[in-house]
């Protein structure tokens, strides 16, 4: 995908883009290091449900690639002015969460909360590593800056092969943020792990308490609709992570979505659930169908973090920079 840096956009990437991109000056260029809202204060307040759409963040970064936590002020109020998406997942795979050092994926957890204060709605941070004491320290971190919500993948060099494995591991992070709903990431196509999250749920309560749902990018839609059938009391919530087949996961109950798009889509896949919600069906079929259009053609292309990265930059003109290695820029590609 050359698209993007034939833009005239500043798409950094090019031999030229030396200068990074101009942002607008940054009210803070600084973290914060202590805890900006600690939990289980008097100032906690209860927990609106999260519903709707959940962008999952790309994680900015320089030309030369570094973490570029200055435009990310600007990416809070263009998620919620431009696109209606006033929930965030931070670190994830759109974020490039895994190939980033424990350090920085703080400051970025650090820099979404402070940006977001007063304009988001929720913001659910990725603590998982192929490591269980990081996985805790970036919990213990979640817990202390005041995340609406921690979640963890399966760990995919040594994998658990069964339930009883991986609601081990999940337990051992989830009880570092007592206090912090917890949500698990079921995404086999890039794990390999494929327990069935049906069977995960059972009995989960009593091992993790803050279990709160589940990030669901598969396309299995039977295990979806048995989790949710099982989920009559609706204590859970379970978001979507395919957003090419969104609209069949809301039909068997989903509750919401996760995905890459809603960040340049969201506004449109708002509609559609909006459609569904009336319900007009022929018309929240027309907009699944226009995002499957857009997807299939750029998934022709080869699709992935790096493509995202050069599609945002592209429609929202804020430098979302190059993705690291081993992914590598699509503004470069032929
Ligand atoms: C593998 C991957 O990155 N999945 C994302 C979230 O789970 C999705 O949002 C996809 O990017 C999207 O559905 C396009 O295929
Ligand atoms: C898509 C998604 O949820 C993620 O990037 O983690």
């Amino acid at each position: 995908m050359g698209r993007a840096g034939c833009t005239g956009l500043a798409v950094p990437g090019s031999a030229a883009a030396a200068v990074p991109a101009p942002v607008p000056a940054p009210a803070r260029l600084a973290v914060p290091t202590a805890p900006l809202e600690p939990r289980g204060s008097s100032s906690m307040t209860p927990r609106k449900k999260l519903k709707g759409l959940v962008a999952a963040t790309i994680t900015p970064m320089t030309p030369d690639g570094k973490i570029n936590l200055p435009v990310i002020g600007q990416y809070v109020d263009y998620l919620v002015n431009e696109q209606n998406v006033k929930n965030v997942f931070v670190n994830g795979t759109t974020g490039e969460g895994l190939s980033l050092s424990i350090q920085e994926r703080k400051q970025l957890a650090e820099e979404w909360m402070y940006q977001g204060k007063d304009k988001l709605d929720h913001v659910i941070i990725h603590v998982g590593a192929l490591n269980l004491p990081e996985c805790q320290e970036l919990a213990r971190h979640a817990a202390a800056i005041g995340a609406g919500g921690i979640a963890v993948i399966a760990p995919f060099f040594f994998k658990p092969t069964n339930k009883d494995e991986l609601v081990a591991f999940l337990q051992k992070v989830a009880s570092e943020a007592p206090e912090v709903p917890f949500y698990y990431y079921h995404i086999p196509p890039l794990t390999g792990v494929k327990i069935r999250v049906e069977e995960l749920l059972d009995g989960i309560k009593a091992q993790i308490p803050t279990f709160q749902g589940v990030k669901f990018s598969d396309t299995d839609l039977l295990d979806l609709a048995q989790c949710i059938n099982k989920n009559k009391t609706g204590e859970f919530e379970f978001l979507y992570g395919v957003d090419e087949q969104l609209l069949g996961a809301l039909a068997v109950g989903a509750n919401g979505a996760v995905g890459s798009t809603y960040n340049y889509l969201g506004r449109q896949t708002n509609l559609m659930l909006q459609a569904f919600a009336k319900p007009d069906f022929a018309l929240a079929q027309q907009y699944q169908f226009l995002t499957g259009e857009f997807l299939n053609f750029v998934i022709k292309l080869g699709f992935g973090v790096a493509q995202t990265k050069a599609v945002m930059t592209f429609v929202s003109g804020i430098p979302m920079g190059p993705p690291r290695l081993p992914l590598v820029d699509a503004s470069r590609q032929k």
